[in-house]
């Protein structure tokens, strides 16, 4: 469908937004807009090829949810305020989780077939609103538009991967210890899911849950974290223009109320699943609220990747993979490096090159042409990088590039910097960064880089750099990790199991398991059926 007919679909079916544009007329009504930062408006709707795609309301039973209290959303870059969006409370999401589940009663009834073929109209809508949404993902969460691009093709490839996996949902039949029993298993959806999704990737984050539960007959109720809730409305909306019926996604926004938010999600019946991705400390207080209810859970956590250099790959490779894996999204990935681990062999040359790559970034407003870094969501992460880079120069480390804030490109941009010399006690090794810092550490032998990779508590992400396929064997299976990527930056596909370990959570997203966690099991047993097979 090209952009026009999404436009003129959405005209015709949705009417005018509920939530007026933020041109003044919301001012009083705005929490916290006597400390509004904004210096001037952007009007994201002039960027649009379909200004309906920018909405300020959440969403619920497919319809825009009036307010009468709002927060503000401001461009990491600029810090010009983006818009507004409700400020809901527990009340509020009430109706959400109502509505997900009343149509869950007919939704759960659907076919596979016509839950895939839903799947596959929503991933073409978000395909041809791709520059569209990138934009909206570039203004929230800073990231460089090329990469904003390619967040929307990743988001879309879940829908794509689930439509495929919703008429594979097979059971089994089971050869009993009871003569004359046979037994079946079937599948079925879980029910409403709570879904709970962190700003650095606005859309993927959500749809590689969302169409899981699509996929599986399951409703939800998203809750897109404050900084970044334009995408997961525009998904929203897409999904509806899609054909997914109303009730089916539901877009809560909330900024001051979000305890409450998260603790009713969290212990509402009718909710008999969250999937949360975000920091553990968060997954901890929502795994301990989940309790109370024996609610399903998948929980997708903070990570601190090594990246393990050996001396017998050309320092090329391995520096390119290093910087794919460190700096996508300014490094506010959490499957990113975050300990680099080279051989003392090649560590000079390989700290030399990676040092000259990363001081020809082009760091700026990710709207603009060539740039390959943004700003950081807010000040408080870079105030951790700042931190972190500061400890590991007081520990002995030396900044071979950037270790700065860069004010003179805006308040939340700090320069892609890389660190040398780094000591296993500095605190990057306990805690994920997650900014643009590349902490080079150096190692001598295998059993020594494998201990350090797993001191840590977390276990999400990993990498190893070998040409030697018995160490690669070796070595990925030694690690605490729930991934491993060999002679690769890159280990987030559609089609492979994303999860971790530890502290980093249990459960995995996309892949062939990732529709499982959506579905519940259920054994028929039959009695009396007589002779055997
Ligand atoms: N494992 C993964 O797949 C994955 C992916 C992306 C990010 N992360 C992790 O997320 C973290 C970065 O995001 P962050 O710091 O914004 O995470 P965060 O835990 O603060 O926030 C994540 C989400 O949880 C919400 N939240 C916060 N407190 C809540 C509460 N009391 N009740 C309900 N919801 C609450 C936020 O509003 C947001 O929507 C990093 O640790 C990163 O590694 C993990
Ligand atoms: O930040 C976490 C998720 C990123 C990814 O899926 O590659």
């Amino acid at each position: 469908m090209p952009v026009r007919r999404v436009i003129t679909a959405l005209t015709a079916r949705l009417g005018k937004p509920a939530v007026p544009n933020h041109n003044g007329r919301l001012a009083s009504r705005i929490s916290g807009s006597g400390q509004c930062r904004s210096l001037s408006n952007i009007n994201v709707k002039d960027k649009l090829s379909a200004r309906y795609l920018f909405r300020e309301a959440a969403i619920i039973d497919g319809k825009d949810f009036p307010s009468t209290t709002h927060f503000q959303v401001f461009d990491p870059a600029t810090q010009a305020q983006i818009g507004v969006c409700p400020d809901l409370n527990a009340r509020q999401v009430d109706e959400a989780i109502a509505a997900a589940h009343a149509a869950f009663q007919s939704f759960r009834r659907t076919t596979p077939f016509e839950r895939a073929k839903l799947l596959r109209e929503w991933r073409d809508l978000v395909m041809e609103s791709q520059e569209d949404l990138a934009t909206m993902i570039t203004l929230e969460n800073g990231k460089p538009i090329a990469e904003a691009k390619g967040e929307v093709a990743y988001a879309a490839s879940f829908m794509d991967w689930f439509a495929g996996e919703a008429p594979r949902a097979y059971g089994d039949v089971i050869p009993t210890s009871v003569a004359g029993n046979r037994a079946i298993t079937i599948k079925q959806p879980v029910g409403v899911c709570g879904i709970i999704t962190p700003w650095n990737f606005p859309a993927a984050m959500i749809t590689r849950k969302v169409a899981a539960a699509i996929a599986a007959g399951c409703t939800v109720v998203i809750k897109p974290d404050a900084e970044t809730p334009y995408t997961a409305i525009a998904l929203a909306k897409l999904a509806k223009i899609a054909g997914v019926p109303d009730g089916v996604v539901n877009v809560v926004t909330t900024k001051s109320f979000l305890k409450e938010v998260g603790e009713k999600l969290c212990t509402d019946e009718r909710i008999k699943k969250v999937s949360f991705t975000g920091s553990t400390n968060v997954g901890k207080l929502l795994m301990a609220q989940s309790s109370s209810t024996v609610k399903k859970l998948s929980f997708e956590l903070g990570g601190n990747a090594p990246f393990i250099v050996f001396p017998d790959v050309p320092v090329t490779e391995a520096v390119t993979a290093a910087v794919t894996s460190k700096f996508r999204g300014a490094g506010q990935t959490c499957v990113c490096a975050n300990r680099i681990f080279v051989h003392e062999s090649i560590y000079d040359e390989f700290c030399e090159l990676l040092a000259e790559k990363v001081g020809g970034f082009k760091i700026g407003n990710g709207l603009e042409d060539g740039v390959n870094q943004g700003p950081l969501i807010h000040d408080r992460a870079v105030d951790k990088v700042e931190g972190h880079v500061q400890d590991a120069v007081k520990h002995g480390g030396k900044v071979l590039v950037g270790g700065k804030r860069a004010t003179d490109i805006g308040k939340h941009f700090y320069y892609p910097t890389v660190i040398r010399d780094a000591k296993p006690r500095i605190r990057i090794m306990q805690e994920e960064t997650f900014g643009p810092v590349a902490a080079v550490f150096k190692f001598a032998s295998e059993a020594e880089v494998v201990a350090l990779a797993n001191v840590v508590d977390v276990g999400l992400a990993s990498y190893v750099m070998t040409n030697d396929i018995n160490r690669a064997f070796r070595v990925a299976e030694q690690l605490e990790f729930g991934m491993v990527g060999v002679n690769t930056g890159i280990v987030s596909d559609c089609a492979t199991p994303f999860g971790g370990v530890k502290f980093s959570g249990f459960g995995r997203e996309g892949s062939k398991y990732g529709i499982e966690e959506y579905l519940n099991v259920k054994a028929i047993t039959f009695g009396g059926v007589g002779a055997p097979y």
